[in-house]
């Protein structure tokens, strides 16, 4: 697994303006070598706005969207079309407004479609199965870019601190009593979150220092489930000023004033 490379940025505003940049050219320079390429997008806040970004960036549609396979590290277990749903979030801000493949949209489904959340949670290993290419070694495809965002007590998608999630060797499992609302969710697993060509954890506010801080240490995964998202070939923090508060300047300096 690589080393983590942490990058900061002034504010929230500019880091999601520049993870979105850096969406735009990873996914161009990978499209350009393979013609395809597989994007694994996270909820919350700089998430979305990151989403946003992408869809206000006038070299967008540098992207070909049509050959870009889109994942999903966590969802909510809440009906299609519903608020809180990470799937609702990126459609409004970006999959609604570009001309992706319907059919490379790959989404984690909610109640709505007649499946328990452990069914659910099976049917996109499925799905995850029957993408991976044998040079994946795996039974999920090695993720281009895997983005993941990070909570104030360290969760990556929905990998909560000491949940039984954390000992998964399953590609995709349900989470219950979820302490972030709502309590029922879909997740990646550590196997597949590593098994990603580039894991970029993206962090904003005073809140996530301390957690940064720890996902930077030596701190083991099951205590803080940052410390165990990291890419096999790339790992990046992505943080604003606030959220790098508390890591010494040796790890990171701010991008620009
Ligand atoms: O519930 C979730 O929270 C995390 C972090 O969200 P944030 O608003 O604190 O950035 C998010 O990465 C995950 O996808 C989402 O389901």
């Amino acid at each position: 697994m690589s080393v983590p490379n942490v990058i900061i940025h002034r504010d929230a505003d500019m880091l999601a303006k520049a993870v979105a940049a850096r969406v735009i050219t990873r996914t161009v320079d990978v499209q350009s070598g393979k013609g395809s390429a597989s994007l694994v997008l996270t909820g919350g806040t700089v998430g979305i706005a990151t989403l946003a970004e992408i869809a206000a960036s006038p070299a967008r549609d540098a992207i070909d969207w049509r050959n870009l396979d889109i994942w999903w590290g966590d969802e909510r277990f809440l009906p299609s079309g519903h608020p809180e749903r990470n799937e609702t979030g990126a459609r409004q801000a970006l999959l609604d407004h570009v001309d992706v493949d319907p059919a490379r949209v790959h989404v984690m489904r909610g109640p709505d479609s007649g499946m328990t959340a452990e069914e659910s949670a099976e049917a996109y290993a499925d799905e995850l199965r029957r993408a991976a290419r044998p040079e994946d070694h795996g039974p999920a495809p090695s993720f281009d870019v895997m983005m993941l965002g990070m909570g104030p007590d360290g969760h990556v998608a929905s990998l909560f601190p000491g949940m039984p999630a954390l000992y998964e060797t399953r590609p995709v499992v349900a989470v219950h009593g979820s302490p972030k609302p709502p309590p029922t969710r879909i997740s990646l697993t550590l196997p597949v979150i590593q098994g990603s060509r580039e894991v970029w954890l993206i962090a904003a506010g005073e809140e996530k220092a301390g957690a940064v801080r720890l996902a930077l240490s030596d701190s083991g995964p099951m205590q803080v489930p940052a410390a165990g998202a990291r890419g096999r070939q790339r790992t990046l923090f992505l943080l604003d000023r606030a959220a790098a508060s508390k890591i010494p300047s040796s790890l990171g300096r701010l991008s620009s004033p």
